[in-house]
């Protein structure tokens, strides 16, 4: 190691992060990645991944552009099979089950394995009905119930008090920071076990972006929260655990802390130094 990357050392000290004692070891699973491989026609973009995602955490992906982190967030909850030329190989365990199975319902996995993308995409309806639209398809009817859904999911995102006066105005008037916070509401309104979250703040302006950061350390009460991001100092704010990806292969996976102050992999040193990226 060099004095210059030491130098170079992301310092995140000073960084408000609770859990410090962290280990893989002892964490429960909420997903299993085993050897999966995928291919987008004749290019292998994932050269056999294996890795767990804890339960209840935060887990950043992060590396190059290009080197596969959105390719495996989008595996999650097969958004890649939407993708003709797609072809996977290896398994995704989600409650002792491969979620590539046959048997597995798309849709339902969708609902247990919500996704957030980069870009707000809230649905051309109401606040309330924004939220109210996955418990719609899913049967339920009593209104109670619903309201009592959509406040408890706009609170969990932290906009039930900016929108509580205007829950039947279009979602289309909100602020981007503020259609990205809906976005979560309706994803995890219909209860996920993991929240898939793609760039989640990388179109906001540095207030929205603090607001879903500090929503996001609040999220990992409930859910299981993996996040691919571009900005390494998000990864480090948010993260417990760290995965470093380059060119279709995970280099290194560990405690956030510990990646970014003491990597083990040279080329996670080079890319945390800012050699290249
Ligand atoms: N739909 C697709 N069809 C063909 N190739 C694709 C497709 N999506 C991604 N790729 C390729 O797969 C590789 C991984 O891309 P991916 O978008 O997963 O990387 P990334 O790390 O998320 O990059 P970025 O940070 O730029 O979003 C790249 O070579 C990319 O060109």
């Amino acid at each position: 190691m060099t004095t210059n990357a030491k130098t170079h050392r992301m310092d995140i000290s000073s960084l408000q992060r609770d859990d410090r004692q962290l280990s893989l070891e002892s964490e429960t699973i909420a997903l299993h990645v085993n050897d999966l491989r995928l291919s987008y026609g004749e290019k292998e973009a994932l050269h056999g991944i294996n890795m767990t995602i804890p339960k209840k955490r935060v887990t950043a992906f992060i590396g190059p552009s290009g080197c596969g982190k959105s390719t495996l967030l989008r595996c999650f909850n097969r958004m890649n099979d939407l993708v003709d030329s797609c072809n996977i190989t290896g398994e995704i365990v989600l409650d002792n089950q491969n979620i590539y199975d046959r048997t597995v319902e798309v849709a339902d996995l969708r609902r247990r394995v919500g996704m957030v993308f980069q870009k707000p995409n809230p649905f051309p309806k109401s606040i309330y009905e924004n939220v109210a639209y996955g418990l719609r398809i899913q049967g339920i009817k009593k209104k109670r119930d619903i309201d009592e859904t959509v406040e408890w999911a706009l609170r969990s995102a932290a906009l039930w008090d900016e929108v509580k006066d205007r829950l039947h105005e279009s979602a289309l008037g909100m602020s981007g920071g503020q259609q990205q916070r809906l976005v979560i509401a309706r994803t995890i309104a219909v209860k996920p076990e993991v929240l898939l979250l793609d760039e989640p703040a990388s179109a906001l302006d540095p207030i929205s972006t603090l607001k879903i950061e500090e929503l996001i350390h609040e999220l990992k009460n409930d859910f299981t929260i993996v996040i691919v991001t571009h900005n390494m100092q998000q990864a480090a704010r948010v993260s417990d655990y760290t995965a470093f990806m380059y060119m279709g292969d995970l280099i290194e996976f560990g405690v956030t802390d510990t990646l970014f102050t003491n990597p083990e992999k040279k080329q996670t040193e080079d890319y945390i130094t800012g050699r290249y990226g």
